[in-house]
């Protein structure tokens, strides 16, 4: 098997619209996406996702490009014969078959024998905790369980990559935590790659090895979920991840200035230089308590308590600068000690700044 390798796909599809013509492109695609590996594709709707999760299962034809799998080039191999599976949103299963065999549907398409093909469905089946429910018809499962049949069906004849295109969006929240932990542990088990299409942030975090950030038909950035949190390569990376705090200024000469805030200016060590946004994290930001000891590059901040929300086991403050409102993550502790409408200082220290550009 080996490494999925994604070796400058593209695809460029022009439709008209009322007399309008538009065009979408998904620009040149680069990407490896390691053996075993629990890869995810993000982005807001129409950023080209499914288009490119498409060419790799060989469902379309690419402008240009290669898909390879290990020393593999399958660019020129139906889709069919790729050894990938794939899971929809909505998965069609065959409604008169009962539901072992739409699990042994593809093996019986390998010619594999009924007794052992029927072994290995029921096997699956029993992975994705659906033992005893193969002699039932599609419409006698829940949504959530047919999400079930489909995965046993898409791992059944051992793919060599799993691809999956917002698999879970139509369960409720908590059938779809369940599907989560249950995708988790099958990967595991399998060590069968997985490539994931998602909007949901929380759910490409959550699952995924590694990212990436998709938006207009590009790749913006790859890289783990912490990376991306805590070092988003542009503001829209930063942006579509929803952080907090975004401020728009610019730095010269080492110093980094902004009208926001009721006017910053500080030294920083960015190398970055013209306009410029600075990204404060909220778990960044500290209250300053009458003990603390500022670092002497600390960058201080005076405003007002405008709301405290308790979030997750830790509190979230707002805080009121000027006309903008800051977002602090607070301890619990320390929510005990202000309220809204209190006066606080807070601070960063210089070394969690981060700077991106447009
Ligand atoms: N067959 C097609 N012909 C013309 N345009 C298409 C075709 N398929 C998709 N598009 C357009 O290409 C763009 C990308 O679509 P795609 O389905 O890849 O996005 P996506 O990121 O998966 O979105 P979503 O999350 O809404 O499914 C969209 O603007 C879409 O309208």
């Amino acid at each position: 098997m080996g490494d999925l390798h994604i070796v400058n796909i593209e695809k460029h599809y022009t439709y008209s619209h009322q007399k309008s013509e538009s065009v979408f492109s998904l620009q040149p695609i680069q990407l490896t996406i390691h053996e075993g590996e629990f890869f995810s594709l993000l982005g807001p709707s129409g950023c080209g996702k499914t288009t490119l999760l498409k060419l790799v299962a060989g469902l379309l034809p690419a402008d240009n490009g290669e898909i390879w799998i290990g020393d593999n080039n399958l660019t020129t191999v139906p889709s069919e014969a790729r050894k990938f599976a794939m899971v929809f949103q909505q998965s069609l299963l065959f409604p008169h078959m009962t539901v072992e065999d739409n699990v042994a549907f593809g093996l019986k398409m390998q010619k594999v024998g009924k007794k052992i093909r029927l072994d290995q469905a029921r096997n699956m089946l029993a992975h994705v905790g659906l033992a005893g429910y193969g002699s039932r018809f599609p419409n006698e499962l829940s949504g959530g369980q047919q999400q079930r049949v489909a995965l046993a069906r898409a791992l059944v004849a051992n793919p060599h990559v799993l691809l999956m295109d917002e698999p879970f969006s139509a369960l409720d929240p908590s059938l779809r935590e369940e599907m989560r932990e249950l995708l988790l542990q099958i990967q595991q088990q399998f060590r069968v790659t997985v490539l994931f299409v998602t909007h949901d942030r929380e759910e490409a975090f959550y699952l995924s090895d590694r990212i990436g950030v998709m938006s207009e038909g590009t790749l913006l950035q790859v890289g783990k979920a912490k990376d991306l949190y805590e070092h988003p390569e542009n503001a829209k990376v930063a942006l579509f991840l929803g952080l907090k705090n975004i401020i728009e200024g610019k730095i010269s000469d080492g110093r980094f200035y902004s009208t926001a805030y009721n006017g910053i200016e500080f030294s920083v060590n960015s190398t970055e230089v013209g306009p410029c946004f600075l990204i404060l994290r909220p778990e960044v930001l500290q209250l300053a308590t009458k003990n603390i000891h500022l670092a002497s590059d600390a960058i201080q901040f005076t405003g007002k308590v405008d709301g405290l929300r308790f979030n997750h086991g830790f509190y979230s403050a707002t805080i009121q600068v000027g006309d903008y409102l800051v977002d602090c993550a607070v301890s619990s502790q320390q929510a005990d000690t202000i309220a809204v409408g209190d006066a606080v200082e807070f601070f960063v220290n210089n070394e969690d700044l981060w700077f991106v550009k447009e």
